[in-house]
């Protein structure tokens, strides 16, 4: 069936996905509803990224469909990527880089609009960063410059927010804050979010649904309980307290 159903954001169809032909993963069989908190976790060069990246459009299938709801077409993904040492290093003010949050979206306009302005304010303002708004961007902090630049994701994003690894280079007590913003979007904003994550004990507190990839492109997507309950749960998420 090549509909959505009415809740569905995004769903992958018995879909493959790789480079050059070659599959990373195959029969990829996935949902994200409305509000939903999604967890990828697994092993390094398991095809996590390769998963986000064919989501967010970036890497067409090799076979098979991703079906996109009508919801998501404008302005309703917001993406939050690895940081490289070049973004860390950005010389713009933190202003600039929430507002830049715009730019997929807004064609050949070149000036932000004041309604735009506002938003970049208030989504700085929720993640309790508005204070630095002034400040150059590489001045800041590690946990700083990623609540700045969630801050930017906030600006694209309506429904659903995907972020790839967002506690990398974050100390324990900037990952629970980062972590508590995200629970405050999902639960009282119905944000949903996706997110590829190495902390498997902070993703079983947090998420309803986890996919975990194995070497191999083995794939579990399932409830928590159902994954504490799986092979892949009773090996890796055997931890959670
Ligand atoms: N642009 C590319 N071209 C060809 N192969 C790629 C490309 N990007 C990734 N791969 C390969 O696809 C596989 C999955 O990589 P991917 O980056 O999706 O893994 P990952 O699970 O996100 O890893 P990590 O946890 O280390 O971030 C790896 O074997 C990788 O070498």
């Amino acid at each position: 069936m090549n509909t959505l159903e009415e809740n569905e954001l995004l769903s992958c169809r018995d879909v493959s996905l790789g480079y050059e032909g070659k599959p990373v993963l195959e029969h990829v069989n996935l949902s994200v509803r409305s509000g939903d908190y999604l967890c990828v976790v697994g092993e390094n060069g398991s095809g996590k990224s390769t998963l986000l990246k064919s989501l967010l459009g970036l890497l067409p299938p090799l076979s098979g469909e991703i079906l996109r709801s009508p919801a998501l077409r404008d302005r309703a993904v917001g993406y939050l990527p690895q940081q490289t040492p070049a973004q860390k290093d950005f010389p713009a003010t933190v202003l600039e880089v929430v507002l830049s949050g715009f730019l997929s979206n807004r064609g050949l306009k070149f000036f932000y609009t004041a309604v735009e302005r506002s938003a970049a304010l208030m989504n700085l303002g929720k993640l309790g960063v508005l204070e630095l708004q002034g400040k150059c961007y590489r001045e800041l902090s590690g946990g700083q410059q990623q609540r700045v630049l969630l801050a930017r994701a906030l600006c694209a994003a309506s429904q659903l927010l995907i972020l790839d690894e967002p506690i990398t280079g974050l100390d324990p007590a900037a990952a629970q804050d980062l972590y508590k913003t995200l629970r405050y979007l999902n639960e009282k904003e119905g944000m949903a979010v996706l997110m590829v994550t190495h902390d498997i004990k902070s993703a079983l507190q947090d998420a309803r649904t986890i996919v975990h990839i194995s070497h191999g492109g083995r794939w579990f997507c399932g409830s928590v309980e159902e994954y504490l309950r799986s092979p892949e749960g009773r090996r890796f998420g055997g931890g959670r307290s």
